[in-house]
């Protein structure tokens, strides 16, 4: 049995001033078409899961408006986290409370802010991830890079496994330094780690109880307590002292070097929504290159459809975000973000989309919390 896994969690904060702590990108219509970057991930695990196979793990102050989202998801495949411990701790309590029902389930976690277009392609990938799976490998996908990106994990290719399109990974290594992005780019060797990872939850248990004990010993207890009347209170006691590490760092670096991760290339259009000006590029533009964000029906605060929201006057290469219900004009600019909302307005060049994060800082830093 196959089960989808959706980790959504992350504030995204390079998205600020529209992704806030309270209303997170995922939960945002940001790629063109009505839904939230949250129901395109689940839409597009329709091949591979069933409603009662996916699970969403979410925090408790997003749980309600998953819910709103995704209607067709049962309550009960919400688990729901009492504060952010990072990804090894959601995706490891899915793992948990799995296992009780099936120990040698096959599970996917899918991280719930990505764009994929090529939908039949994702599939065709996915059942090459199961098999390398059921093999026993932690299995990842294999993006080619076209960049030096520090904020993606990379995935030195190694020997075929002799399954269709599975390879070993000789190393996994996370977020690299800049210098160490691009000697791994220009090697041709390694691949993008598309944050999207398949395993049999007995594999990956058993990596997670050599590497993070303590974090396996307290998800253990608690996916045991999960559907009991003991559940409020195990959680209470065990979340907060849990470690607060990615699946990344916690697990898949050290499974790499002990060659226990592979992978299958990914050719179905990939996207990593991180950012304002990555969000321009994916977008549809005007002749001039403009693009306007439109925010759609998935957003659950859309302001006053119908009315014009952006007006551009020799304007070339600007991503205007109108998320505020008044008018957003620009005249004689060029590669500029501009996102509007009701209480903060960012207007930053596109060459400076990356610190939008930095601003992010220093605003929790002042302990402006009203505005994150
Ligand atoms: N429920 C929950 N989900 C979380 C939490 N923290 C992160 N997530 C979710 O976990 C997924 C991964 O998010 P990040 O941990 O922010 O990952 P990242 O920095 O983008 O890096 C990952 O993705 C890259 C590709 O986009 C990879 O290249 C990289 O190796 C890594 O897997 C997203 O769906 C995010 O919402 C949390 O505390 N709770």
């Amino acid at each position: 049995m196959f089960y989808a896994v959706i980790p959504a969690g992350g504030s995204g904060t390079r998205l600020w001033p529209l992704s806030r702590a309270g209303h997170p990108k995922f939960l945002h219509a940001l790629t063109g078409t009505p839904l939230s970057l949250l129901q395109a991930t689940y839409g597009r695990l329709e091949g591979l899961a069933t409603p009662a196979t996916t699970f969403v793990v979410t925090g408790v102050a997003h749980a309600a408006a998953v819910a709103r989202q995704l209607p067709g998801l049962p309550e009960r495949n919400i688990l729901v986290e009492p504060t952010p411990r990072d990804s090894c701790a959601a995706i490891g309590l899915a793992a948990a409370v799995i296992s009780r029902r099936d120990p040698r389930a096959v599970m996917g976690a899918f991280a719930a802010d990505q764009l994929v277009r090529d939908v039949p392609a994702f599939t065709e990938t996915l059942r090459r991830a199961i098999q390398g799976a059921e093999d026993g490998l932690l299995m990842t996908i294999g993006i080619t890079p076209t960049h030096p990106e520090t904020g993606y994990g990379y995935l030195h290719v190694g020997e075929p496994t002799g399954t269709v399109d599975v390879c070993k990974v000789a190393e996994f290594a996370e977020k690299p330094a800049l210098d160490v992005a691009r000697r791994y780019v220009d090697s041709g060797e390694y691949l993008w780690n598309a944050g999207m990872f398949v395993w049999r939850v007995d594999v990956f248990l058993d990596e997670l109880a050599r590497q993070q004990p303590s974090l396996h010993e307290g998800l253990m207890r608690i996916a045991e307590a999960w559907h009991t009347r003991e559940h409020e209170e195990v959680l209470a006691e065990l979340w907060p002292g849990l470690t607060k590490i990615s699946v990344d760092f916690g697990v898949m670096e050290g499974a790499g070097r002990a060659g226990l991760v592979g992978t299958v290339p990914g050719n179905f259009g990939w996207n990593d929504v991180g950012d304002f000006h990555t969000l321009g590029e994916l977008l549809e533009t005007d002749t001039a290159g403009n693009v306007v964000v439109d925010l759609g029906l998935g957003n659950l605060d859309n302001p006053s459809p119908g009315k014009p929201t952006v007006l551009m006057q020799d304007a070339e290469r600007v991503v205007v975000v109108p998320h505020s219900g008044r008018l957003v004009a620009a005249i004689g600019v060029n590669d500029l973000i501009i996102v509007d909302t009701p209480d903060a307005l960012l207007v930053c060049p596109r060459n400076k989309a990356q610190d939008v994060k930095k601003l992010v800082d220093s605003l929790k830093a002042r302990g402006s919390i009203e505005l994150l």
